[in-house]
């Protein structure tokens, strides 16, 4: 993949469907912002927003601006010329005339730049309701006839794998695979890169991560926001379709797929299919689902329970909260639970995967009650870092071992990462398709998670209440115990003591006690010649 080439001589057309949106105006445009500031974009650039909304640059830029992070220093006057190459084009979803203006408008500046080549990048930000048209349309309308035209689509990727296939065909039928670019931006995050720096460029880990070492593996995103923005898009999709068919599963792809057979964009994408064909279809039986309650504790008016947001149906039934267990039905994972949970309205906000190791057979006096596993955490929120939790021996005189932390604080290495959407925005410019998702692993995805969404849909179970700020369902964790997990004061134990005693405190009253509620740090004693 060639690096951009800021003076690169072809024209560039990036054009915004549902630029009065909320992604665009929060996420795109913030993100082609900072790249054009940062003279990462190609010369030849000119952005388009197309919407029904009649849009000016004049005010739209008004409306983006708060998410635009300007340095009032450095940036006004290169915040002006940025503004000056966008153009905003008005139109319906369904008209094809409308695509044939915006067309037009592409031809007059791409042709002040560059007579012969010009390339076009489709984002459509749009809700799903208009999928369909605008895919027909921008195919029939707007394609490059002299250079690359590439088409981005974000979730939701339909709704189950019957929904899905009308979808793919709609958009392999008008776009080539090489064109469509699939968002997933949880594969352009930190997490996604280490595990696959971790595990292939480490003897080390590529030795261990398999069924002989490993007990289990947890995939965690959480978070103690309620819902609130996109009520309506959360309240009818619910969190399984919100990160688990999606982010959750392509960090489960990099911590289980085997190594690519080169680094080329097909033989990754191809890995990961595999490995996802080898995750045995989940059913019923492998999920707990939750709604977060009222828990009487909370003055904030937005802090109540699912269902008493003025902007939630009284008797919704989407779940806020949820527990998968997965299986992978190969030689290296069979026999390894893979736990995924997902959550708002909980205690914490964290994004992680957690290896948990099975326990070393070494400790004559084991206590039972205090099962002590390696555990290597790759957290990428609410800040990055690595650790792994180890045994080793308590300071003293007394030999007894005590649980420790080997620990990297990777965001405090002092480099700059370019935020997900930045280096997504890039990628599409360069043609690189290795961050984005290929239309048959979400095919496979569906597969795995449509008959516990099926049963969602038409059964309505009553998802367990758990309260506001709490960590979900008690029944949650018992399942990830019966299959195997063992909770250690998650991973508050790293904090002091002081911390450690109020979390424990209050967790106890969120959710009553389980293994994770552990008072006391873990300490077993040994005899002197173990140590
Ligand atoms: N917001 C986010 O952070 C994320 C969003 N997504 C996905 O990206 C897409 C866009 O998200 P977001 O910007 O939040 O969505 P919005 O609901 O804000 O819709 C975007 C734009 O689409 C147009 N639109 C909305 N509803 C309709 C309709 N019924 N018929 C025709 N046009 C409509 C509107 O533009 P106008 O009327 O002016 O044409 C609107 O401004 C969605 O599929 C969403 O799931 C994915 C990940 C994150
Ligand atoms: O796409 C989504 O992802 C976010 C989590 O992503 P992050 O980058 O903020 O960690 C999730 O909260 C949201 O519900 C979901 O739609």
């Amino acid at each position: 993949m060639q690096p951009i080439d800021p003076n690169n001589e072809t024209a560039h057309s990036f054009v915004v469907l549902g630029a009065s949106g909320r992604l665009a105006t929060q996420k795109v445009f913030p993100a082609l912002w900072a790249l054009y500031r940062d003279n990462r974009l190609p010369q030849g650039t000119r952005i388009f927003t197309f919407s029904r909304t009649k849009l000016h640059t004049r005010t739209y830029r008004l409306i983006c601006a708060p998410y635009m992070n300007l340095d009032p220093q450095r940036d006004p006057q290169k915040f002006n010329s940025f503004w000056l190459t966008v153009h905003c084009v008005q139109g319906q979803y369904d008209q094809a005339e409308d695509y044939a203006a915006l067309t037009e408008a592409m031809i007059r500046q791409e042709t002040k730049h560059n007579k012969i080549y010009a390339n076009r990048i489709f984002y459509l930000a749009l809700p799903p309701v208009v999928f369909d048209h605008a895919t027909t349309n921008l195919s029939r309308k707007c394609k490059s006839l002299t250079g690359c035209t590439r088409i981005v689509v974000e979730k939701p990727f339909a709704r189950n794998d019957l929904t899905y296939r009308p979808y793919q065909t709609a958009l392999c039928q008008t776009f080539n695979e090489s064109q469509i670019y699939m968002i997933d931006h949880f594969l352009s995050k930190q997490i996604s890169q280490n595990l696959f720096g971790l595990r292939f460029a480490n003897l080390l880990w590529s030795g261990t991560l398999n069924n002989r070492h490993v007990a289990a593996i947890m995939i965690t995103v959480k978070c103690e926001k309620p819902v609130k923005a996109r009520a309506e898009y959360f309240n009818f999709f619910g969190i399984i379709r919100d990160v688990m068919t999606n982010h959750m599963m392509q960090l489960l792809a990099l911590v289980s797929m085997d190594k690519p057979y080169s680094n080329t964009i097909d033989d990754l994408r191809n890995e990961r299919l595999k490995l996802f064909k080898e995750v045995t279809t989940a059913n019923v039986g492998d999920v707990i689902l939750g709604q977060y309650r009222n828990n009487r504790m909370e003055s904030d008016p937005d802090k109540v329970g699912y269902t008493e947001h003025s902007y939630i149906p009284k008797d919704s039934m989407t779940p806020t909260f949820a527990m998968v267990v997965l299986h992978i039905n190969n030689r290296r994972w069979s026999g390894v639970p893979f736990i995924l949970r997902a959550g708002k309205a909980m205690n914490d906000t964290k994004t992680e995967v957690r290896i948990q190791y099975k326990s070393a057979e070494c400790d004559e006096g084991k206590n039972e009650e205090l099962e002590i596993r390696n555990e290597l955490v790759l957290r990428v929120a609410p800040f990055e870092e690595i650790f792994m939790r180890l045994l080793l021996k308590h300071p003293g005189e007394e030999l007894c071992l005590k649980e420790t932390a080997l620990n990297l604080r990777v965001d405090e290495r002092n480099t700059k990462y370019m935020p997900n959407y930045n280096s997504l925005i890039l990628d599409l410019f360069k043609g690189n398709q290795s961050m984005f998702m290929r239309t048959d692993e979400q095919c496979e995805i569906w597969r795995i998670f449509s008959p516990i969404l099926q049963s969602i849909d038409l059964d309505r179970p009553k998802p367990l209440p758990y309260d506001f700020g709490s960590r979900g369902p008690l029944l949650a964790y018992r399942k990830a115990e019966r299959v195997g997990f063992v909770f250690f004061a998650s991973d508050e134990w790293r904090e002091n003591k002081e911390t450690l005693d109020y979390t424990v405190k209050s967790s106890r009253i969120l959710s009553g006690p389980h293994h994770a509620l552990k008072p006391e740090r873990a300490q077993v004693k040994l005899k002197s010649r173990e140590i």
